[in-house]
């Protein structure tokens, strides 16, 4: 049993460890309201701090447990927590899975955006590589008529994709496990959209960078190749067969990269109307355009 003051002061002293790690102590209160189930207003009121006895389920031995591996192996704090916040969603994230990035949900917008018509708003709709399932679950909210598949390579990825398609009530979600366009032969020349968060940063890129990342997100998410454009390459040339005609093709990338997936879509001779998108700190990160 915990009283709400030893909690109170856990949570001074995590706080403080977080700053002299150069960690962000609104971290501590993050791990907070996903474990204890506290909500933003009891944590900045500290309400619970008079309570005899609080109504949790973990030991403050365990939560401190928790709490080191943050600060001694930088495991990142949406695993501990083991949910991450992703436009209105709440997502299931653990090691094996890459933990959905805020400029990424700005591809849904540029979906509704780019899907003009009917058809497209209600056609077959592909988020290949789908780590967490982020991208298809918001792509099955904002397109309720649209048929959802979602690719991963990874076994890992899938099972929670799953889950959190499940949990959320997105059941009409396809998912299948392969490398990209591969077990959807069955939709060539049916698709009225790709769209695709793909691994897209320099091998050498990789390994500098932060301890959070490259320690343990999944470098299968992570790793683009020499240039980090393999997978994109691989997209731009793969596509157009399984693109309906003015199908969508839309992927984010790494700041730097935009001139050169325009170059590799214009060789390709397959697209028209692409267009670039800036994310919310203003770097090029999407690329959007249409089968011919
Ligand atoms: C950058 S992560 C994006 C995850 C998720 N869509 C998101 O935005 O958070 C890239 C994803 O592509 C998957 N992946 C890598 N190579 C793949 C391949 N050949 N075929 C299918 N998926 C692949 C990885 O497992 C990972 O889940």
């Amino acid at each position: 049993m915990i009283s709400g003051e030893e909690l109170w002061r856990w949570q001074k002293q995590a706080k403080l460890s977080a700053i002299a790690s150069e960690i962000s102590p609104l971290e501590v209160d993050w791990l907070l309201q996903e474990i204890a189930g506290f909500d933003r207003l009891t944590l900045r009121l500290e309400t619970y701090k008079t309570q005899t006895q609080l109504n949790v389920s973990f030991s403050l031995p365990d939560l401190d447990a928790l709490w080191q591996q943050r600060l001694q192996t930088r495991v990142p704090i949406q695993y501990l927590a083991g949910r991450t916040p992703w436009r209105k969603f709440r997502l299931k994230v653990g090691p094996g899975v890459l933990i959905p990035r805020p400029e990424t949900e700005d591809l849904i917008e540029i979906a509704l955006k780019a899907a003009q018509t009917p058809a497209q708003r209600q056609g077959h709709w592909v988020d290949l590589g789908t780590g967490s399932g982020a991208i298809a679950i918001g792509l099955a909210d904002a397109f309720p008529d649209a048929n959802i598949h979602a690719v991963d390579r990874s076994s890992e990825a899938l099972a929670i994709a799953q889950e959190n398609a499940r949990t959320l009530g997105f059941d009409r979600i396809q998912f299948y496990q392969g490398s990209w366009f591969a077990p959807l032969s069955a939709l060539r020349g049916k698709l009225a959209a790709v769209v695709s968060n793909p691994p897209y940063i320099p091998s050498a890129i990789v390994t500098q960078l932060q301890p959070e990342v490259v320690n343990h997100e999944p470098h299968l998410a992570l790793d683009g190749g020499t240039d980090g454009l393999d997978c994109i390459r691989h997209l731009v040339v793969t596509a157009p067969d399984y693109l309906c005609s003015n199908g969508i093709w839309l992927i984010e990338m790494m700041a730097g990269q935009a001139d050169s997936v325009l170059e590799l879509l214009r060789d390709c001779g397959e697209y028209h109307s692409m267009q670039v998108f800036r994310d919310f700190t203003g770097i090029e990160r999407f690329v959007l355009a249409y089968r011919s």
